[in-house]
Parts: C-alpha cells; sequence; structure tokens
C-alpha cells in the first residue's frame, strides 16, 4: 500500500525568484495524481522537493507522518527508497543494456544475490512489456521503450510513491495511450501513490483521482478529477480545454481587461459550456484480469452520481467503453 504526502504552507524560491509559494495538499495513500501548469512555473522543482533533491525555504513535507524537511542526509537517504522516479528521458546508463540499468538500483542499494536481482528485473520488464529486450542498449530503442525501461526501474526496489516527470513528452499519441493503460494497471497492481507531471490535458482528464494546477507561483487548485473537470476557475478552465483565451498568456501573465474581453467573447460566441457544466471525460480503467483496488467501486459511484450517462450498470465496464 501507498503512503500518503501532506504539503504545508511549501515555498520555494532560488535567490529572490520565488517559484511558487504557500502550496498545501495531501496525495493521498496509493491514488493518482497528476499536477499541470503552464512551463516554467515549478512542476519539475516540486517533485525534486518532494523527494528531497531540493530543500524548500518554509513549509512541510510529511511523507507517512514524517516531516522529511528537517532531515539529515543519512534519514533522507532511508526516506528516498520510499520512492520511485521516472525521469523525462529515463535517466538510463547509455552504455548499459536495459537489464543492467534496471538491475542497477538492486546491485547498488540491496545484498540481493544475481540470481534473486535476475528473478526481479525480469518480473519488472514483464511488467511493463519489454521481455525479450533485455540485451538492447537504450540507444537502440524507441523512446516509448526507454520509457517503459525507466519505469521498470523505477519499480525495482518496491516504492511506495512513484514520481512520473512528464512520461508522455517526445511520445505519439498511441504511445502515450499505451503508456497511461500501463500506468494504471500499475497503479492497481502495485497500490503505490503517484504523481504524475504533464502537459497532456487528455491523460490529465482520464488517468488520475485528483488534479492539482500551479500558476503565477501559487497552487490555483487541487482536488478531485471531478471536481477540476467540472470547475468554473477561468485558470483550471483555460488549462484543461487548451485555449488560448483565459488568463494564462504567452508569457504566462496576460493582461486583466484583455482576459476579460476574452472570456466575454467566449461565451457570447457560445464556444463555451454554461458554467458548472463543464464535460467530464470517462475514466481509464485497469485492463481486463487486473483486479482493481477497493477505492475503485467508490470512485465509480462517486462519478456515477454525478454523470448517470456515463455509468449505465455495475461499476467499471461501462465507463471503460463510454
Ligand atoms: N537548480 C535551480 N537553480 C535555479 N533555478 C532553477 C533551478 N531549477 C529550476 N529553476 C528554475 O525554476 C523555474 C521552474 O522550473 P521547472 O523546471 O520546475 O518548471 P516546469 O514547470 O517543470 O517547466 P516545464 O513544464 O517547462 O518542464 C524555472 O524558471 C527554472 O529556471
Amino acid at each position: 500500500m501507498g503512503v500518503e504526502i501532506c504539503v504545508e504552507g511549501l515555498t520555494k524560491s532560488f535567490g529572490h525568484q520565488v517559484i511558487w509559494q504557500d502550496v498545501s495538499l495531501t496525495l493521498p495513500a496509493g491514488e493518482v495524481s497528476v499536477m499541470l501548469g503552464p512551463s516554467g512555473t515549478g512542476k519539475s522543482v516540486f517533485l525534486k522537493t518532494l523527494v528531497g533533491l531540493l530543500k524548500p525555504d518554509r513549509g512541510s513535507i510529511r511523507v507517512a507522518g514524517r516531516d522529511i524537511t528537517g532531515l539529515r542526509e543519512h534519514d533522507l537517504y532511508e526516506v528516498r527508497k520510499l520512492f520511485g522516479v521516472l525521469f523525462q528521458d529515463g535517466a538510463l546508463f547509455g552504455s548499459m543494456s536495459l537489464y543492467d540499468n534496471i538491475a542497477f538500483p538492486l546491485r547498488e542499494h540491496t545484498r540481493k544475490s544475481e540470481s534473486q536481482v535476475r528473478r526481479i528485473v525480469l518480473e519488472k520488464m514483464d511488467m511493463v512489456g519489454l521481455i525479450g529486450a533485455e540485451e538492447k542498449l537504450p540507444g537502440e530503442i524507441s523512446g516509448g521503450m526507454r520509457k517503459r525501461a525507466g519505469l521498470a526501474r523505477a519499480l525495482v526496489l518496491d516504492p511506495q510513491i512513484i514520481l512520473f516527470d512528464e512520461p508522455d513528452s517526445g511520445l505519439d499519441p498511441v504511445r502515450v495511450a499505451y503508456l497511461n493503460q500501463l500506468i494504471v494497471d500499475l497503479n492497481a497492481q502495485i497500490d503505490a501513490t503517484f504523481l504524475i507531471v504533464t502537459h497532456d490535458i487528455a491523460s490529465a482528464r482520464q488517468v488520475p483521482d485528483n488534479i492539482g494546477l500551479l500558476f503565477r507561483r501559487e497552487l490555483v487548485m487541487f482536488g478531485t478529477r471531478e471536481k477540476l473537470l467540472t470547475s468554473d476557475e477561468p485558470v483550471v478552465r483555460q488549462f484543461l480545454n487548451g485555449r488560448m483565451q483565459g488568463p494564462i498568456g504567452m508569457a504566462e501573465e496576460k493582461d486583466a481587461a484583455q482576459v476579460e474581453q476574452e472570456l466575454a467573447q467566449l461565451g457570447a460566441g457560445g464556444h463555451t459550456k454554461a458554467p458548472g457544466s463543464q464535460a467530464m471525460t470517462p475514466r481509464l480503467l485497469p485492463g481486463p484480469g487486473i483486479p482493481r483496488p477497493p477505492r475503485w467501486e467508490a470512485i465509480a459511484r462517486r462519478e456515477a452520481a454525478l454523470h448517470p450517462g456515463l455509468h449505465p450498470g455495475p461499476y467499471g465496464k461501462e465507463v471503460a467503453d463510454a
């Protein structure tokens, strides 16, 4: 079972540049959360701060009830073992085979025998669909395979929290769809707490239990998928609909009068739905044969109550087929 991460009043700056301030949120144990935000709003900095690679100026990060912000390097090292991180490019060693890359954390951080290492590596490679590619070098495989290899490596120490930094970057839409399914399946199988930084709105709409949005140095909103997808908050609506009109501009900031004019035009032109009627996207469910954690039933009931048309029958199948 994954662990809860509770962030309170977190602020991070580099010199005089405040990246974000007073960020508070809880990543519920075992759930999938997505962090969105325009480029440069500090999403990667947030991930690095959670795992203790960067120190915040203020605030606390409680991982399984323990504040990690004041820990010394030795204790932090122990806490980091709870985390698996999938970096943007997979962060694989170019001169090592996929097998050796994935075995690396086991050989570095455990005293397991080579036969135990082999069993674990092959199990994780199987989970991400890479059996048969053991001897390939990272340079010989596609970007999607590199991401999956990075994911297998993030899994070998059986983490309770997995952080994904733009897992979909550089992948074509079909590979993104496969990767999303893999993420949902993995979450159901290992029940760890997932936090995904992404720019891909389609993924953000389908995959997570919770969504957060960083903008103008603040966490604009963090809450359930339903809450964000049906929100009338202009920044949230603009981002989740991928529109130019709204508070987010090319250089992040926009003139307030311009924003108001754009929003009025959108409303007058009938291009926007009435407040409160934002479209819900069907949720991506674990594939056939993968047992669903108990929370899925509660989530499906909650979503069915909000959008009866999407869920005509027992939870699960109809949502997937919608
Ligand atoms: N180690 C560092 N020292 C100084 N400034 C940094 C450091 N790391 C990040 N920054 C700055 O913090 C800001 C946020 O960077 P970050 O990479 O977290 O943004 P992001 O939201 O992940 O962007 P993108 O979506 O484009 O990947 C940037 O202005 C960046 O230059």
